[in-house]
């Protein structure tokens, strides 16, 4: 799904006037259904009151419409226009004399006082909002946000004082526990910072014209059951082990051996034809135990150091190298000539990455298209630190670009840079994958992918969906809160077979 900037989103909405065509007031109609439809589902069995604040732009006319609808539906609603500006829009105008009920606050202290538990929807600013928020309508945007405790906040399209592409710092703004999005995400969702402002977001399909969705050019994606699907490849029938590749897991150290099991394992279910671990001696029987699928090649001492350089040999199909192996000196050395030796996509996480950030010239040594996996520390040690995270997108894009790398930033959506600028957002995963392990399991899944002939990008796009789609399931079935990293391997194959059967 191709995630637009409010500037094009403003163009889809007046080619799909044009070109549909239909009238912006029943386009304003249109979209406002549909939040009003979320609305009864939501919330319809056991309605609370609805207190609805409207801006004086289009935001605002949906406000408007979202009030007459429900009312009309038999829901309590109280509406208030937030007089931010002299004028209102046209379409805002229109159809306030469809809601005579209609109260108005023109300061600070015409906020009403809203006693009963209910739901507060904020349809002040959407992607109209030009600047800060300032003045007496923070003040309302504060107030409102007070009454977080006592009401589900639901806000329209976006909340309100969040700028759908440009940082919104300290700006004030609402902390939505939902925002309602129309068609598409926007690019300041993505973002950890904002994650509290847009609470969960909802995409609601208000049929903007397909034409223009489809001929408009954007670097920023949010993966989907579409794209996904598109990636899928179904297994060979006459397929045997060597039809999947063999991969090279290199991982572990003394005391870090969870890490190297892990990504085996995860490699393995991934669906790798073979893999070997390359692992310190004093794992050798932790590993042949634990995954005795895995092959074993050994080193004499408690770290990755020596020869694992030599062992590398053309027929691996990849690498993955990095969970538990430490930043010895010696470690960093071997790095360097497996950098220099072998010359296929591979994947680099942990502390292969922060060995790299202590000898950066090692950067331009990695072989073209492979992945890297940092996540928030580890890429500010890589690549340095940024203003704000609009800027980080902007580093992490450009370094993607420059090295010829795909580079995953992890997070609640994991940014994955493409080489040709393209920044794809991942969006399954919870709260509860963010425990030990969990990135050891996605560098194994990679590998798998990469090792039975998926290509760099499609095995970025697939792995991490499918890393947090089993986390989502496992989720559903064990909480969040005992979700282990072990369990996204176990239900890796229900992820599989929700992508295969999607
Ligand atoms: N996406 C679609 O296709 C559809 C979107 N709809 C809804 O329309 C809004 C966008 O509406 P728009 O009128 O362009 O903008 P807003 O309603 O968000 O805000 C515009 C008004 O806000 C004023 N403004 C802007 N910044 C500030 C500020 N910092 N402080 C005070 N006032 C501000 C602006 O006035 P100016 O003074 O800047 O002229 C406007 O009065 C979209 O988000 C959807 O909700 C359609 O309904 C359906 C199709
Ligand atoms: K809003």
């Amino acid at each position: 799904m191709k995630i637009l900037s409010a500037q094009q989103i403003r163009a889809a909405d007046a080619y799909t006037i044009e070109h549909e065509p239909i009238r912006s007031v029943l386009l304003m109609e249109r979209a406002a259904a549909e939040c009003a439809g979320w609305m009864v589902h939501t919330f319809g069995e056991n309605p609370p009151p609805f207190y609805i604040f409207c801006g004086m732009g289009n935001n605002g006319g949906d406000g408007l419409v979202i009030a007459r609808l429900l009312k009309e539906h038999g829901f309590s609603v109280q509406a208030w226009l937030v007089h931010h500006s002299d004028k209102a829009s046209e379409d805002n105008l229109a159809n306030q004399p469809h809601y005579p009920e209609l109260q108005h606050i023109h300061s600070l202290t015409d906020f009403p006082s809203i006693d009963a538990e209910g739901v507060v929807v904020d349809a002040i600013f959407g992607t109209g909002l030009s600047r800060p928020v300032e003045g007496w309508t923070a003040g309302i945007i504060h107030k409102i946000n007070d009454q977080r405790g006592r009401h589900t906040i639901v806000s329209i399209d976006m909340p309100s004082g969040l700028m759908a592409d440009k940082p919104a710092g300290h700006a004030p703004c609402i902390h939505a526990r939902y925002t309602l999005s129309f068609q598409f995400y926007k690019l300041a969702f993505m973002l950890p910072e904002n994650a509290d402002r847009a609470g969960q977001v909802v995409i609601l399909e208000i049929g903007l014209h397909p034409d223009y969705i489809t001929q408009v050019q954007t670097r920023f994606h949010v993966v989907d059951k579409h794209i996904v699907r598109t990636i899928y490849q179904p297994r060979d029938p006459f397929a045997h082990k060597g039809t999947y590749g063999h991969s090279l897991i290199i991982a572990g150290s003394y005391g870090k051996m969870g890490a190297a099991v892990l990504s085996a394992r995860a490699c393995l279910r991934a669906g790798a034809g073979l893999v070997t671990a390359h692992i310190p001696r004093c794992g050798y029987e932790i590993m042949q135990t634990a995954v005795p699928e895995a092959m074993c090649e050994t080193e004499d001492t408690q770290h990755i150091n020596t020869h694992f350089h030599e062992t590398v040999k053309d027929s691996y199909a990849t690498i993955g190298i990095g969970p538990g192996i430490g930043t010895e000196a010696a470690t960093a050395k071997a790095l360097e000539k497996l950098l220099s030796q072998y010359e296929k996509p591979m994947v680099l996480d942990a502390d292969a990455l922060n060995i790299i950030s202590t000898y950066p010239f090692l950067l331009h040594k990695i072989p073209h298209s492979s992945i890297l996996t940092p996540h928030p520390k580890e890429f500010e040690r890589l690549f340095g630190a940024t203003e704000d995270q609009f800027e980080r997108l902007e580093l992490l894009s450009s370094k993607a670009r420059e090295l010829q790398l795909y580079i995953l930033l992890k997070g609640r959506y994991s940014a994955m840079a493409c080489p040709d600028g393209a920044v794809y957002f991942n969006p399954t995963g919870n709260p509860g994958m963010a425990s030990a392990g969990s990135g050891d399991v996605l560098t194994g899944i990679l590998t798998g992918l990469l090792c039975q002939g998926y290509t760099p990008k499609a095995a970025l796009l697939l792995g991490a969906w499918l890393h947090g789609l089993a986390g989502d399931l496992a989720a559903d079935d064990i909480s969040e809160e005992s979700l282990i990293a072990e369990d996204i391997i176990n239900y890796l194959g229900q992820a599989w077979l929700n992508v295969r059967n999607t």
